[in-house]
C-alpha cells in the first residue's frame, strides 16, 4: 500500500460541537474521536438527538467544530479558511442524505456530473454516465428525479457521491425514506463502490440493517461516540 494510501479518509480529534439554542447552549457532539481508513465502512447508531447528524456535519466540513480537529484525507481543515473548505467539500467528500437532496431541474446524468462540471473537468458527463451504469441505472440518466423511486433516487445520489476522487463519504439516514428492498439495494450499492473507490464511509443511521455491513459500528448517546464496539452482526 502506497503512502496516499495509508493516510485516514478521516480523523477526528476530540471534537466537540455546541448549537445555540436561545441563550443557552446544546452540546450535540462531546469530545468525539475517531480514525476511519480508506475503504473502512464505520456505522454510528443512536436514538434520535443522540448527535449523529451534528458528528458528520462536522466529519463533512459542513460546519465548523466547537473545538477540537477534523483531518479529511490528512488536510486539516481548520487551515482551509471558506475557499478551500468548499473546495475539499467538492472534490474529495461525497455526500448521501435522506431526502436525495437532487437538483429538481437536472437530469439523473446532469445530477451526476455536477461537481465534476464545477470543478472544470473534462467529459464529465461521460463519467456520469459510467457512474449511473456502475449503480444499475444508466437506462434512467435522461430522467428528472421527479421521474424516478426514492431507491432510484438514492442510487442517482450515491453515483454522484462517488464520483471523482472521494476520500470520504458521509451518508446521514441514507436508507430513512426507503422501503426494505431498495434500501437492501442502496446498502449493497454504497458498500461495493466504497470498497471499488477505497473512500472511507461514515453512515450514521437508525437502521439496524446496516450493522451486517459495517466494519466498525460504534453507538452515540447524548453526544458521547462510544468506541466500546462490536464488529457486523
Ligand atoms: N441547528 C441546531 N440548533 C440547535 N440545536 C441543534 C441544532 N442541530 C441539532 N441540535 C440539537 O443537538 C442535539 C443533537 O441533534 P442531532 O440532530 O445531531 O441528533 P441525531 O442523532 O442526528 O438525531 P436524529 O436521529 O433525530 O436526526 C439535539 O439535542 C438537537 O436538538
Amino acid at each position: 500500500m502506497d503512502i496516499e494510501n495509508t493516510t485516514p479518509a478521516l480523523v477526528l480529534e476530540s471534537v466537540v460541537k455546541e448549537h445555540a439554542a436561545g441563550p443557552s447552549r446544546v452540546a450535540a457532539v462531546r469530545d468525539a474521536s475517531l480514525h476511519i481508513a480508506r475503504g473502512e465502512i464505520v456505522v454510528v447508531c443512536g436514538e434520535s438527538g443522540a448527535g449523529k447528524s451534528s458528528l458528520l456535519q462536522v466529519a463533512g466540513c459542513l460546519q465548523s467544530p466547537t473545538r477540537g480537529a477534523v483531518y479529511v484525507d490528512g488536510c486539516d481543515v481548520a487551515g482551509l479558511g471558506v475557499n478551500g473548505s468548499a473546495d475539499l467539500r467538492r472534490r474529495r467528500i461525497g455526500f448521501v442524505f435522506q431526502e436525495y437532496n437532487l437538483m429538481s431541474a437536472l437530469t439523473a446524468r446532469e445530477n451526476v456530473a455536477l461537481p465534476l462540471e464545477l470543478d472544470g473537468v473534462r467529459r464529465a458527463d461521460r463519467q456520469a454516465h459510467a457512474a449511473l451504469q456502475e449503480v444499475g441505472i444508466a437506462d434512467l440518466a435522461g430522467r428528472f428525479p421527479e421521474e424516478m423511486s426514492g431507491g432510484q433516487r438514492q442510487r442517482v445520489a450515491i453515483a454522484r457521491a462517488l464520483i471523482g476522487p472521494r476520500r470520504l463519504v458521509i451518508a446521514d439516514e441514507p436508507t430513512g425514506a426507503l422501503d426494505s428492498a431498495s434500501s437492501r439495494v442502496v446498502r449493497e450499492t454504497l458498500v461495493e463502490r466504497a470498497r471499488q473507490h477505497g473512500a472511507g464511509v461514515l453512515v450514521g443511521t437508525h437502521d439496524r440493517e446496516w450493522l451486517s455491513v459495517a466494519d466498525r459500528v460504534l453507538e452515540m448517546s447524548d453526544g458521547v461516540l462510544s468506541h466500546a464496539t462490536r464488529g457486523p452482526e
